[in-house]
């Protein structure tokens, strides 16, 4: 039986087939139909390209042209085969036939693939990746052998050290670029951690050396050198290695930089620690995280104690006057919630043991790039000094304005007194008993005892009183005279000791008593006899002490204060009859002095007359006028009830209504004042007016003055200037008619 190469392929159970020179099927076993297509019919001649993967078809194309040009078929073909869904793998062999030209048919075969065709595929595969990533990677990569010769070079080490891979490859790779080290001096062989990975089989990591490029430069690298190790033996090794030119240019910045951090910090350190102010810092938490010396000499807390520490409990935890501080409300945690910069500046820290410093201090957030709080720093500053020098300071301002107003009142009061005294300042008389009177007083004088001085009313008692100041070592001290007579009751304690504001009502402002005012001088209590019972017991303690207290105030005021009392009173009567204490009257009359009235000093009336006279004259500005011989025997014959004060007012009324030189002295006993009719109309009546109507007259001439000027007494439209009288005159007549704006002024 003769078999076609059909029938044997027909029947054939691995692939195999026939194909001519295109690759065109002629005849396929049935493994391999049933992958070139299910309807196979004779007569087919599909490509056996329909089968396998475009890159196998190549492969195979190449494969199976060889043949056809006389040569053989490579070992292994590998092919992808099968169906599109399933590939497989497989080795393609072929072999020719027949040869004729055109008709060359060559047999096919396809093998499955072993099991270690698959591994020496995915050896070769892996192969090919390793030496693509070897290719590919960032750090350059040499392979050595066991003599150090190069095997293998990536693109990394040629750009980097710029050797070719031809001039490179198989070279030794220590004497090539590691010959020297960076100054030059020779790198032997032995010393080299690249060989020693060699040598004894351990990686060797080096962070600072230099490889030598092409061109003779020297690189800085960092590189470590891997052993290759098979089957126990080392074959090789491989050295990876970067250049670190721009790490160490890095590092020496960062080192510089870190150097300057450094001195900067120091810097910092020695004006943090050397600040005056406390310096403190807390986290976002609120807790300690530093504190400078000054902030624990200041509060004597502990750098241990603050660090970590709740601030707040430690040093902050109450006010100043011991109610609690809670954290929530305080200023210096403020600055952690709202990121803003708290200034406050008068609270108290606590200190370690326990007391309160006077503090002002700034807390301001350490805020992060987002602007969120990450703490806070605390700056104080102890302000007791300040504070304490601040009080001190308003304080002595207080005094001031008190002794300021004090002056002022002195002043206004001293002034008030010149315009009394001026004009009468001297003491006229040449009378046997006045000369007594003043001998007394000059003996007086110079003790420093109090004075009681007495007599009837208007005889001289306070002309006395002042030449007992004058004549003392007293006199450059104030001498303060209180009329007792002219005080409210109610308004004695006041007068005489002062008031602090709001000691009752009314007190609007603090006021200095006389008392106080003649503090160093005399006080000159007129009309003694008029002090009120409940203030006498207060008054003897201050005469007696020499302190008292004002209205309303704690404090005692010392004083240096001499008494010279006067009354027209029988002030032994006045005890007797317990309207005077008995014990003042003592403490005052230590030296009375008894001034005699006019009718007993007879010697004193033309003088005195004459010295009114004068006087007047000089203050309305006229001629002096002179008294007649007639005149003088009048006076002198007259009964002065009102003593001085009496001849001071007819002698001031008669140079009124004098004309001319003459004096029109008139001794008439002064009408009834209920006989008193206005004065212009008896004056239209009689020509004449009564000494009362003429009193009256003039007051209310006085008041008109007054009103006119709107009670402005002295300057361009005062009353004194529409009066053609000088301002003291004025002032002085007013005062006798007690005239004040209070009482006259239209409502
Ligand atoms: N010897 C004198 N020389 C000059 N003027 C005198 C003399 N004595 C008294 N005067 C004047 O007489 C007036 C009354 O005197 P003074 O006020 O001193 O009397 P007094 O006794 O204190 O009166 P009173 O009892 O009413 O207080 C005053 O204007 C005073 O200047």
């Amino acid at each position: 039986m003769q078999l076609s190469m059909s029938d044997f392929i027909d029947t054939a159970p691995g692939l195999f087939a026939v194909v001519d020179s295109s690759l065109k099927c002629r005849t396929a076993s049935p493994a391999l139909r049933a992958y070139l297509g299910k309807d196979w019919q004779d007569g087919d001649q599909p490509s056996l390209f329909a089968c396998l993967t475009p890159q196998s078809a190549d492969r195979a194309q190449a494969a199976i042209d060889a043949v056809l040009a006389g040569g053989t078929c490579p070992d292994e073909v590998p092919v992808e085969y099968g169906d599109p869904a399933r590939r497989q793998s497989g080795r393609l062999d072929a072999w020719p036939i027949a040869s004729a030209g055109a008709d060359s048919l060559i047999a096919v075969q396809i093998r499955p693939a072993s099991p270690s065709d698959g591994l020496q595929q995915r050896y070769q595969e892996l192969t090919e990746l390793s030496d693509m990533i070897l290719e590919a990677a960032g750090d350059a990569i040499y392979g050595i052998d066991a003599d150090g010769r190069t095997t293998f070079v990536n693109r990394a080490a040629t750009e980097l050290l710029g050797w070719k891979p031809e001039d490179i490859l198989g070279k030794l790779l220590h004497e090539l670029h590691h010959h020297s080290h960076a100054d030059g001096r020779p790198y032997a062989l032995e010393a080299c951690p690249i060989n020693a990975a060699i040598q004894n089989g351990e990686v060797q990591r080096v962070d600072n050396e230099v490889f030598w490029t092409a061109d003779g430069d020297a690189v800085p690298v960092e590189y470590t050198s891997t052993p290759i190790i098979r089957n126990g033996e080392i074959t090789g090794a491989v050295v990876v290695f970067r250049g670190i030119r721009a790490r160490l240019e890095a590092e020496q910045q960062l080192e510089k930089s870190y150097a300057e951090l450094e001195a900067h910090k120091r810097h910092l350190e020695v004006i943090f620690e050397s600040a005056g102010e406390g310096v403190y810092g807390l986290d976002r938490d609120g807790n300690g995280t530093f504190a400078n010396k000054a902030a624990i000499e200041l509060l004597g807390w502990q750098l241990q104690q603050v660090v970590g520490g709740g601030v707040h409990e430690m040093h902050h935890h109450s006010h100043a006057d011991g109610s609690p501080y809670p954290r929530s409300e305080c200023p210096v945690y403020a600055a952690l919630r709202d990121g803003e910069v708290h200034r406050v500046d008068d609270e108290v820290f606590w200190t370690n043991d326990g007391s309160a410093v006077q503090v002002e201090y700034t807390s301001t957030p350490i805020l992060t790039d987002e602007g969120e709080p990450d703490g806070a720093v605390v700056v104080f500053r102890d302000i007791t000094e300040r504070r304490r020098i601040e009080a001190e300071r308003d304080e002595a301002f207080v005094r001031i304005r008190e002794l300021n107003k004090q002056l002022e009142q002195e002043r206004d009061y001293l002034r008030e007194e010149m315009d009394l005294t001026v004009n009468f300042g001297e003491i006229i008389g040449e009378s046997a008993a006045l000369k007594q009177t003043l001998s007394q007083v000059r003996a007086v004088a110079a003790t420093p005892v109090n004075v009681l001085i007495l007599g009837e009313s208007g005889v001289g008692k306070e002309m006395i009183a002042r030449a007992i100041h004058a004549a003392s070592d007293r006199d450059c001290g104030p001498l303060i005279k209180v009329n007792c007579a002219s005080i409210p009751k109610e308004l004695f304690e006041s007068e005489f000791f002062g008031h602090v504001k709001g000691a009752f009502t009314g007190a609007h402002r603090d006021r200095v008593g006389r008392m106080q005012l003649a503090d160093g001088g005399t006080l000159f209590l007129d009309e003694v006899g008029e002090i009120p019972m409940s203030l006498q017991s207060k008054l003897l303690r201050a005469l007696q002490e020499s302190e008292f207290e004002r209205v309303g105030d704690d404090r005692t005021v010392s004083v240096d204060v001499r008494i010279v009392a006067a009354t027209n009173k029988n002030l032994r009567a006045e005890v007797e009859a317990g309207r005077f204490r008995e014990d003042l009257y003592y403490r005052l009359s230590v030296f009375p002095i008894t001034v005699p009235p006019l009718r007993e000093r007879r010697d004193d009336i033309v003088p005195l007359a004459i010295h009114f006279i004068n006087r007047f004259c000089d203050d309305l500005g006229r001629e002096r006028l002179s008294i007649t011989q007639q005149q003088a025997e009048e006076l002198r014959g007259h009964r002065w009830h009102g003593n001085i004060r009496e001849l001071k007012n007819v002698i001031e009324r008669a140079i009124i209504l004098s004309s001319g030189s003459r004096l029109a002295l008139d001794l008439a006993p002064a009408a009834s004042p209920t006989a008193s009719r206005p004065a212009a109309v008896r004056e239209a009546d009689d020509g004449f007016v009564t000494e009362t109507e003429f009193r009256e007259l003039e007051k209310k001439n006085l008041i008109a003055a007054l009103k006119r000027a709107n009670w402005q007494v002295s300057g361009s439209g005062g009353a004194a200037e529409l009066l053609h009288v000088k301002p003291s005159t004025l002032t002085y007549r007013m005062k006798a008619f007690g005239i004040t704006p209070e009482e006259h002024a239209d409502p």
